[in-house]
Parts: structure tokens; sequence; C-alpha cells
């Protein structure tokens, strides 16, 4: 199942309050924000969008900027993504990026394999994530994916995938090559892989739905204890991937 809800365009000073607020739950499944960063014309809006329509579209206005909602099935549990495609022209210095980054659980970094200088801006957008998030290499708890996009263009190639594989690796990001133009698997398979590394780093919150089942089973199990130590052997697990959430 998938649908999809694209904002309104907004201007880069104009979208702040846009990012405020915790109201981000409601029905069943597991949300997850993704923010994706990088220069202009990486392909950030196709990635997105090939994720989302399945299409690859050739041209988009490259001052838009745009939230977009999909949900779809992962190993069987149905997750909420609301991925926030941020323009390209954007200052990495700006304050209005900053508070785009507060919004996210988990971000896209992309690049393109065929332009260097999209490939040199990796560390300043990652160096942002760590100052807003708090995280770094070292205890690298965001979840971050360094993503080299326009895997077709292998003729005009300036951007080795080692050289890719070896950044990520040195800011502690995952690290994929896609063609958004050539490939809805690998944009898929990219989304994926950020969001089981979310649910692994428990970054992502719990709906108040499944933590009231959490409460309702360990006040329950509880109540129902007693004296019977043994039952303790059967102590229910609350891992968040054994739930119906
Ligand atoms: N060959 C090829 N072209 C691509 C691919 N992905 C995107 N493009 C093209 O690259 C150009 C820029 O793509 P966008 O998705 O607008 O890039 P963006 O990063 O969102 O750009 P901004 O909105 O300026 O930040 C468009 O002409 C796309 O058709 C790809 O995988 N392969």
């Amino acid at each position: 199942m998938t649908s999809l809800v694209r904002h309104k365009s907004m201007k880069k000073s104009g979208g702040a309050s846009r990012y405020g607020g915790q109201a981000r739950y409601g029905g069943s499944g597991t949300h997850i924000r993704v923010v994706v960063l990088g220069q202009g014309g990486v392909g950030k809006t196709a990635m997105t969008v090939r994720f989302v329509t399945r299409r690859f579209i050739c041209d988009y206005d490259p001052t838009l900027e745009a939230i977009y909602k999909h949900n779809t099935y992962i190993d069987n549990e149905q997750v909420h993504f609301e991925i926030l495609d941020t323009a390209g022209q954007e200052d990495p210095q700006s304050p209005n990026l900053e508070e785009k980054i507060r919004w996210g659980d988990a971000f896209i970094i992309a690049y393109c394999i065929n332009d260097q200088c999209s490939f040199d801006e990796i560390m300043r957008f990652k160096f942002l994530i760590n100052h807003t998030k708090g995280s770094s290499a070292q205890a690298p708890e965001v979840p971050v994916m360094v993503v080299g996009n326009k895997r077709d263009l292998e003729l005009d190639r300036m951007v080795k995938s080692s050289e890719g594989e070896k950044i990520a690796n040195a800011l502690g990001c995952m690290f994929l090559e896609v063609s958004a133009k050539e490939s809805h698997e690998e944009v898929r398979t990219m989304f994926e892989k950020l969001y089981k590394r979310c649910k692994a780093c428990t970054a992502l919150k719990l709906s108040p739905t499944a933590i009231r089942k959490v409460m309702d089973k360990v006040s329950n199990f509880s109540s129902g204890l007693g004296n019977h130590s043994r039952q303790l052997n059967r102590l229910p697990s609350f891992a968040t991937d054994s739930m119906e959430i």
C-alpha cells in the first residue's frame, strides 16, 4: 500500500514552522522521518520521487522543497515514511537547515558520481548533522547513509566507489551507489536499509498505541505474577520488531 502527499513548495526562509511540533503519531505502524541532503542537482528529488511513486521524472524546479509521505511494508511491518527533500541551494550554515535536521530521525547525504564538488560537500553535511543531533563517527547513533547517485553515468564518473565507501566508513555512515534513473529497486533498498538501521539504533519512537500495549503487557504480567517466581522465565520480549504496532 502506498500513498503520497506532497506539500506545497515553500521558500527556504519561510518553512521553519513546518518542522516544529512532535505530533507525528497516529494509526498503526512505525514512523520515520528522513531528511535528504546534498548539493543542488545530485538527484535528491529524483530519488525521493522514485521511491514514493516508482517513477523517474527527469525535470524538477530546482527551488522546490517538499515533504513526501509514503506508507509501505518492510519485513511485513507497516512503515510510514516522511521524507524531507531539501533545497540543494540552501547554505549548509543556515539555521533553517539545522531546524530541518533536528526534525529528522535518519539522513541521506547524496552526491552524484560524476561531480567531485558534490562529493566534497559530504563532510560539511555530516558535521552539521553531528553538530545538530550530537552524534559523531565514534558514536554513530544517528543513522546516516552516504549515497552516490547517477551510477548509470559510468563514463563520466569522477568519484570511485571505493572513495565513497571510504568516506562513509570514516564518518560512521552506511554507503550505497544507486541510479534513480535506472532502478527503483536500488532506491527502495536505500530507504529500507536506512529504516532497518534506524530500528536497530532504536532511533525510532514507538507510537502512543504501541507504548500503551507495552504498558498493558507489563501491568497484566506483573499483576499475574503473584508468588509464582517461576513465571519470570516467561517474561515477554518487548522488542519493537516482535510487536504488532
Ligand atoms: N543520469 C541520471 N540523471 C539523474 C539521476 N537522478 C537525477 N538525475 C537528473 O539530475 C537532475 C537533477 O535532479 P534533481 O532530482 O532535481 O536534483 P536535486 O538534488 O533535487 O536538485 P535541487 O532541487 O537543485 O537540490 C535532473 O535533470 C534529473 O533528471 C540519475 O540517477 N541518473
